[in-house]
């Protein structure tokens, strides 16, 4: 396993490692150290089947010192971490010698894996953990800017659409030594197959669009999230909090592991949560230029809401256990940037979904959340994409509130859907056909 250099990136490969322990399989698994090994390292199910290899992150000019993930740099420097990913090309190859023979390497962004893997003898494949319908809409061969792909799903909702449009523009934007569309296309086009962290019930003609568009065998995994029994338990500061109000009654608000916000729109967003009367919990980073969370607080702020109101509003900047929050029972609505991981947590929760997309993968995933699955709702934006506090109170009173038409509408949508995707048997399923399909590959070569 070698996931790109990022925390949302590289969970799923370890929660997909920990699925294939179980069935008795090896996993070398290369991940940058020593930082965030160790603090990823508690997620290893099974140290005896699963190794971790440390990647020294190699510097480069204009990367802080110490980088390793995207949760380390401002977005403007991932660039900069890209360039730092094709300089580990050595440590991967003296790794993978080492380890050696492997049957199969999955990896995202090192666009040269395939190279060493035909040297090396292993088969290659990119294990793709963002949505197949952002792959499907900006990152087939035949993908275009501002438009949708020749042939592309002609039913979906998901399609290209202002803002959409203006975050693709990342695509062609360089990373490293090419732009991040070439990049990916190339990942892609030089694996023996492409797995994709999702599943027909959900993404099916994305899936499909994309097998036909690269003319190769798609791999699903499934949702790959760690099991209900192996979540670590719930610390008690947190149990304690959230047991203090009323069944599905607080509102939680995480935008994952790399959101920045800007301090006028963070503090927008608190003023949003007290505007809307509930409980809530919410996690970001510091704002923009703050060394603290307090320093971006509004005006009077803590006094009114932390402190006063019974305390009914708690604003961490830390690492929060998401997965136990979300299955809390007072937990009653997810607000999220619909990152692919978050998505799936919220669709497989019992929670309301309220979403603020901003990077692309993120509005192509609420499109296909708010529009074409109707599991929830996306709070409006100004042209400038400015948040306001009214529209994010407005939104989550639109899910909330009893008497609310959409609200039982998503709600009906949302039940369904867990229904299919929460099913036991489903993610083994899947995991069952990804091992067949694998052993397949591997007896054709
Ligand atoms: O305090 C926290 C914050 C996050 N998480 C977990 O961290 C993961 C975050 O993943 P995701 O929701 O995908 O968000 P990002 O970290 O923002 O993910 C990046 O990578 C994703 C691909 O997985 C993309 O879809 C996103 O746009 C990109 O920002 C999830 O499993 C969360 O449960 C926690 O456990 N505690």
């Amino acid at each position: 396993m070698f996931p790109w250099f990022a925390i949302g990136h590289i969970t799923p490969y370890i929660h997909l490692s920990n699925r294939l322990a179980a069935r008795g399989h090896r996993v070398h698994f290369l991940l940058p150290g020593p930082t965030t090994l160790a603090k990823l390292a508690p997620l290893n199910r099974h140290p005896h089947l699963i190794t971790f290899h440390p990647i020294a992150v190699p510097h480069v000019d204009g990367l802080p010192r110490g980088a390793e993930t995207t949760a380390d740099v401002p977005p403007h420097l991932t660039p900069l971490l890209f360039a730092a990913l094709d300089a580990t090309e050595d440590q991967f190859r003296s790794t993978v010698s080492r380890v050696g023979p492997l049957d199969v390497v999955l990896y995202d962004s090192a666009m040269w894996v395939p190279r060493i893997g035909r040297e090396l003898g292993f088969l290659t494949m990119t294990y793709g953990v963002v949505s197949a319908a952002v792959g499907a809409l900006r990152l087939v061969p035949s993908a275009r800017l501002a438009k949708t792909p020749p042939g592309y799903p002609p039913h979906s909702a998901v399609v290209p659409r202002p803002d959409e449009i203006k975050q693709s523009r990342i695509f062609a934007e360089n990373f490293g030594s090419v732009s991040l569309y070439d990049r990916i296309v190339t990942s892609v086009s030089g694996g023996d197959a492409m797995a994709l962290r999702t599943c027909w019930e959900l993404e099916g003609v994305f899936v499909k669009y994309m097998e036909e568009q690269y003319g190769k065998r798609a791999l699903l995994t499934g949702p790959i999230l760690p099991d209900r029994d192996h979540r670590l338990g719930l610390d008690e500061k947190w149990a304690a909090w959230l047991s203090k109000y009323p069944r599905g009654s607080v509102v939680y608000c995480a935008f994952g592991s790399e959101s920045l916000l800007q301090k006028d729109q963070f503090q927008e967003l608190l003023r949003g949560f007290e505007l809307c009367g509930r409980p809530f919990l919410v996690v970001l980073k510091p704002s923009e230029g703050c060394a603290t969370m307090e320093e971006g607080f509004p005006e009077g702020f803590a006094e009114r809401v932390i402190d006063g109101e019974g305390g009914r509003g708690l604003v961490c900047g830390g690492w929060v256990p998401q997965l136990q929050i979300l299955d809390h029972p007072s937990v009653g609505c997810f607000v999220s940037h619909c990152g692919f991981g978050s998505m799936w947590e919220s669709l497989l929760s019992d929670c309301q979904i309220v979403l603020v997309p901003k990077q692309n993968d993120q509005i192509v995933g609420t499109m296909l959340m708010t529009k074409d699955l109707k599991v929830g709702v996306e709070v409006e934006k100004d042209e400038e994409g400015w948040v306001s506090k009214e529209k994010l109170s407005e939104a989550i009173e639109m899910v909330m509130d009893e008497g609310s038409e959409i609200g039982r509408v998503v709600r009906e949508n949302h039940l369904k859907l867990r229904e299919v995707l929460g099913d036991g048997n489903l993610q083994e399923r899947y995991l069952d056909g990804f091992v067949c399909q694998l052993y397949d590959l591997l007896e054709k070569c």
